[in-house]
């Protein structure tokens, strides 16, 4: 079982996560984790604190020279902003003559709809939401993202490749025709300010978020991560949390501001007819079965089919809107504006690194509850015999076993 926790608030002096079940002798160095949390800022629409902010990446734990050592992982994210909140947000109790004076000590009594504001001052009886938004940020990303370098560097090592890309942002869509991104994109798509595959859209999206931030507006998107490689098999059909489809959605949808998750066609499968709906199987070139199409997004009935994993994850629009929205003051009862200082116009790019981070997460769990192993050499050695054991088809003797219509009704 592969198990992780994050630690650590926005503002705070670091975020910390822990990794453990990993095998030992999976590469991971500080760089990894440094180059994956760099992809994580990159995106057309994010608001100041990006660019004057950096990740201070340590490895704590669990890596010796460059490789796991089966032990729990943990890596520390620092906060560079921390120095300006050391006093705000000081684990031990602050005299209160330190805070008087400090505009980032002011009580947030103005709670911001779309956020944890005000239901967590509720459920957690605090009389303002900086209790509750620090941890409800979703700076905490930066952890998953940190933490999904190593799992994504286990599948990497067994043959398993993970890409993502926005397929809308705002009223803007990815054609349905567009070309689907393969691994060997991932730069390309980086390079893109929406991480979208085709030029054209790609500007039309930049343009949605121009006219956004013009008029004191936010955005949401979808975006898609494929999987490549995934072995036949991970997840299972016997209990609802133990699929594969079920551990993926609880995982993308897990994701601050992700409020809709699709497995493959998803919900334009509901309109299809069956016979448009699903995938027929055929004799691969290799001679064992496969799938002749990928509308399943490489899962039936909680286990992955060996063909492509895709998933998508739709993130609402920001939800501190520059152009504030209605709310009421908890301290004085008075109909108000919902506090805004700065925030980010859309983080649909971002939301896309994050999803492979999850998405790397659970599939690096899937791989080690199916194939174990304490090194990675034993893990690969469990994986490879799996696939060894599944035999080619026999050479078909050219008689139909059933009509293409399948049996008569009795
Ligand atoms: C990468 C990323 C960046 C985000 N940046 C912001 C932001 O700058 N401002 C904001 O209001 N919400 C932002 N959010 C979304 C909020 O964290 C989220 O909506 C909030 O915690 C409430 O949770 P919920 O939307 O899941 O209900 C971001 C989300 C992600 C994934
Ligand atoms: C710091 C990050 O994202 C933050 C996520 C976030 C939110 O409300 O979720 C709000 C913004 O932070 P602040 O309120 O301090 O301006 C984002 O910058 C990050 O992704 O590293």
């Amino acid at each position: 079982m592969v198990r992780w926790l994050t630690a650590g608030e926005s503002h705070g002096p670091a975020l910390t996560g822990i990794i453990e079940g990993l095998p030992a002798g999976v590469p991971l160095t500080t760089k990894d984790v440094q180059d994956a949390l760099a992809r994580r800022r990159l995106g057309y629409g994010r608001g100041a604190r990006m660019t004057f902010e950096q990740d201070e990446v340590t490895l704590l734990g669990g890596v010796r020279h460059g490789l796991t050592l089966g032990s729990p992982v943990a890596i520390q994210v620092g906060n560079t902003e921390w120095p300006k909140w050391e006093k705000v947000m000081s684990a031990d109790p602050v005299d209160e003559s330190d805070l008087e004076g400090l505009a980032r000590a002011a009580k947030l009594t103005r709670p911001r709809p779309g956020h944890a504001d005000l239901t967590g001052m509720q459920k957690y009886g605090f009389d303002e939401a900086r209790p509750l938004l620090e941890r409800a940020s979703a700076r905490e990303t930066a952890a998953r993202v940190a933490l999904g370098t190593a799992a994504r560097s286990l599948l990497a090592e067994l043959g398993v490749r993970i890409v993502s890309h926005t397929v809308a942002f705002g009223g803007v869509s990815l054609p349905a025709d567009a070309d689907v991104p393969l691994p060997e994109d991932e730069a390309r798509l980086d390079e893109d300010p929406v991480r979208c595959t085709d030029p054209e859209t790609s500007a039309a999206m930049v343009a949605e978020v121009d006219a956004a931030r013009k008029e004191g507006e936010t955005l949401g998107g979808v975006v898609e991560v494929l999987a490549y490689g995934a072995p036949i098999g991970l997840g299972s059909h016997v209990h609802w949390d133990r699929r594969l489809d079920a551990r993926l959605a609880g995982a993308l949808m897990g994701i601050q501001a992700i409020k809709g998750v699709e497995v493959g066609d998803g919900f334009d499968t509901a309109a299809r007819r069956g016979s448009d709906a699903h995938d027929a199987i055929v004799r691969g070139a290799d001679g064992r079965p496969r799938r002749a199409t990928d509308r399943a997004g490489g899962i039936e009935a909680g286990m992955s089919t060996g063909e492509v994993l895709r998933v998508r994850a739709a993130m609402k629009p920001i939800a501190t809107v520059p152009r504030a929205l209605g709310t009421v003051d908890v301290a004085t009862g008075e109909d108000t504006t919902a506090h805004h200082q700065r925030s980010d116009v859309a983080a649909v790019p971002a939301a896309g690194i994050v999803a492979e981070a999850m998405v790397a997460l659970v599939l690096a769990d899937a791989v080690m509850e199916k194939f174990g192993g304490d090194s990675l050499p034993e893990t690969r050695r469990n994986l490879e015999a799996f696939t060894a054991s599944l035999t080619p088809l026999p050479e078909p003797t050219g008689e139909a076993s059933h009509t293409p219509m399948g049996d008569p009704l009795p």
